[in-house]
């Protein structure tokens, strides 16, 4: 396990996002060093959506900083790639009318994009940095035991396998920071437990960071190596999953409900 640096990862420092008079975020401090596994939980309404969406630029802080390799982190959605970060949404999100294999390629159409100009004039550099892709997004498919679904359409997968190409198609950015949003929503007991070690692999990869945003416990208790809580905004906890599940302030935020590992 790796201990929390805030160096050269993710670094949140006194994040609050106000809806009209209601506190989402209070003073939020979030540190994701690389390589670490970083899990958000807390109980319905306490700001888990909130603080992804800071991150991926879908929500302005009022207040606070945030950073990624030691510099000033400004997201935007559609530019996060280029930053070294990659998401997944709740549910699945693919292109409907794309193939899984173009789905995934289209994850890193940012990144690899040979410019536009060399791919619109037909620059030789352009259809070799496509192969590269889609050689790249063929490994990952395989990688993730899903090479079978290549060429399918996304209406006709089983939904476990459409979560794995999102993945794939997250991953195929080489990020340094994937952020997960509710991965386990809508899988099986089997199905977490497979996910669990594709989540723990994960740092393996160039020492890609992960933050974990899921209420899904058994999981994040099992593949975080440090667990912020949030409860009405508030960071109440934050910590080695061991000493988080037995953190009288957590269980009560959980109203006694088992906090397992
Ligand atoms: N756009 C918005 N406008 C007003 N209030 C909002 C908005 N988005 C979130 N909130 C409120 O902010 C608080 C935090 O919501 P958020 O969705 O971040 O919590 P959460 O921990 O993700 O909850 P859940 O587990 O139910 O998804 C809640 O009280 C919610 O009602």
């Amino acid at each position: 396990m790796t201990e929390a640096s805030g160096a050269g990862g993710l670094r949140l420092r006194d994040v609050q996002v106000r809806f009209d008079g209601l506190v989402a975020l209070d003073g939020v401090d979030l540190d994701v060093a690389p390589g670490q596994v970083v899990g958000v939980i807390g109980p319905n309404g306490a700001g888990k959506t909130t603080l992804f969406n800071v991150i991926c630029g879908l929500q302005r802080p009022q207040r606070g900083t945030l950073t990624f390799e030691d510099r000033p982190l400004r997201p935007r959605p559609h530019r996060l790639t280029r930053l070294g970060i990659a998401r997944t949404l709740q549910g699945v999100g693919l292109f409907g009318g794309l193939s899984v294999l173009d789905n995934v390629v289209t994850g890193a159409s940012v990144t690899a994009r040979t410019s536009v100009a060399a791919a619109l004039f037909g620059l030789p550099r352009a259809g070799r940095e496509e192969r590269q892709l889609r050689e790249a997004a063929r490994a990952l498919l395989d990688e993730l035991d899903i090479a079978g679904y290549a060429h399918a359409l996304p209406a006709t997968l089983p939904y476990a396998v459409g979560k794995r190409v999102a993945l794939a198609r997250a991953l195929v950015s080489r990020p340094r920071l994937l952020l997960l949003d509710e991965p386990a929503g809508g899988l099986s007991q089997a199905e977490v437990e497979e996910l669990a070690g594709l989540i723990t692999a994960l740092p393996q990869r160039d020492g890609c960071a992960v933050l974990l945003v899921e209420h899904h416990m058994d999981l994040v208790m099992k593949v975080c190596d440090r667990v912020t809580v949030l409860d009405f905004g508030r960071v109440i906890a934050s910590g080695q999953p061991g000493d988080i599940a037995h953190d009288p302030a957590v269980i009560e935020a959980y109203l006694g409900e088992a906090v397992t590992t």
